[in-house]
């Protein structure tokens, strides 16, 4: 059976002789990025904790003509960061565009989230794309130049039910910022991709009641629909590009217009529970009809 090529949009060899590192490269979004920097000419090393999604991705990609392989890594030891950076450099001898896209949480009330647990998440989706973005610099950018995009998600507004990973998303928005402004003068692009709700294999990690909910948020959304990998994958490709040469510290929703909806994600519950301030006895009172009902 032959395989069908990736449907890019961009043109074949844009990154030819490029190498790049996708991390969590062996499923969902990350897999979708993987195939279509191969499919534009990348070699493409793919990393993640398990090694099975991995080499699949790998057979895929090789079985489709392009040309990838895989590092194991837990992105939070600073070691195993040091180490796979090292050994892309080192079995391909640099290291031109980096997608961080490996994260994750869980979804809980922020009073139930333990402190290992608000730990973990911080760790994984801010501590470890710091490691890897700066290792991938002094190991290859900072001297020869390069493109970074990391993957966030849609926390402005903030990000009820998952607090954790909305400050984690935030404060990697803030240092794509930073770092585009350190790193302008080595040559080196920093962006960042903020997917709304994605129907990505990522999904599947979720209990049933939560990708219920995910599942409403069709309604909540202008496109009318939640996005697909593909969606977050072309955005990337666009930021790594030199189509985005004069793009740096930017970060790029990709959400079909959901972050700009003022209506919570959750509705809030019927109560009186914040008490009005009136400061002066001609103050207007809130009637009773403006208030919730019980
Ligand atoms: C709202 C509508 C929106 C609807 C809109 C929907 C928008 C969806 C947007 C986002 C979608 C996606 O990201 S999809 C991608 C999803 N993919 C992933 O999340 C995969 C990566 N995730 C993970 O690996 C895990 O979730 C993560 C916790 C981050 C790391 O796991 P680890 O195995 O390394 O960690 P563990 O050792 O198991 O746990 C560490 C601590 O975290 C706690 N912990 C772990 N899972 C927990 C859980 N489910 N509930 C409570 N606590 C938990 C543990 O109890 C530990 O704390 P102690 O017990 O105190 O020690
Ligand atoms: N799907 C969606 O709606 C949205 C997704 N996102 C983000 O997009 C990115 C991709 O998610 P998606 O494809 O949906 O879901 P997946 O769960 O399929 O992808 C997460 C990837 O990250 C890897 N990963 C997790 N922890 C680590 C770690 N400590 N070290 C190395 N790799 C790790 C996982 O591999 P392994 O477990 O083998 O390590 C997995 O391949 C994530 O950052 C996600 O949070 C953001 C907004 C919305």
């Amino acid at each position: 059976m032959t395989i069908p090529e990736y449907d890019s949009v961009f043109r074949k060899k844009l990154f030819a002789d490029q190498v790049a590192l996708v991390t969590g490269g062996g499923t969902g979004i990350g897999r979708a990025i993987a195939h279509e920097l191969a499919a534009l000419g990348a070699t493409v090393v793919v990393a993640a904790r398990r090694e099975e999604p991995l080499l699949e991705t790998v057979a895929e990609i090789t079985e489709a003509g392009g040309s990838a392989d895989h590092v194991i890594v837990n992105i939070r030891e600073a070691d195993d960061v040091e180490a796979m950076v090292s050994a892309v450099v080192e079995r391909h001898g640099r290291l031109d565009l980096l997608v961080n896209n490996a994260g994750g949480q869980f979804p809980s009330p922020a009073e139930h989230i333990s402190p290992n647990g608000w730990r973990t998440v911080v760790d994984l989706n801010l501590n470890g794309t710091f490691l890897v973005t700066r290792a991938a610099f002094n190991a290859w950018m900072g001297e020869h130049g390069g493109s970074i995009v990391s993957v966030v998600a849609d926390m402005w507004n903030g990000f009820p039910y998952m607090s954790h990973t909305g400050a984690a998303r935030a404060a990697v928005a803030n240092m794509t910022m930073s770092l585009a402004v350190e790193w302008g003068s080595r040559g080196v692009r920093v962006n960042a991709v903020a997917p709304g709700t994605i129907y990505s294999s990522g999904m599947s990690t979720y209990d049933e009641e939560f990708q219920r909910t995910a599942a409403q948020q069709s309604s909540r959304i202008p496109a009318g629909r939640v996005g697909t990998e593909s969606e977050a994958s072309a955005a990337v490709v666009f930021l790594l590009s030199r189509a985005a040469a004069f793009i740096t510290g930017e970060t790029l929703r990709v959400d079909g217009g959901g972050s700009l909806l003022k209506a919570p994600m959750v509705p809030v519950e019927a109560h009186r529970n914040m008490p009005t301030y009136e400061g002066f006895h001609l103050a207007r009172e809130i009637p009773e009809e403006w208030l919730p009902q019980a």
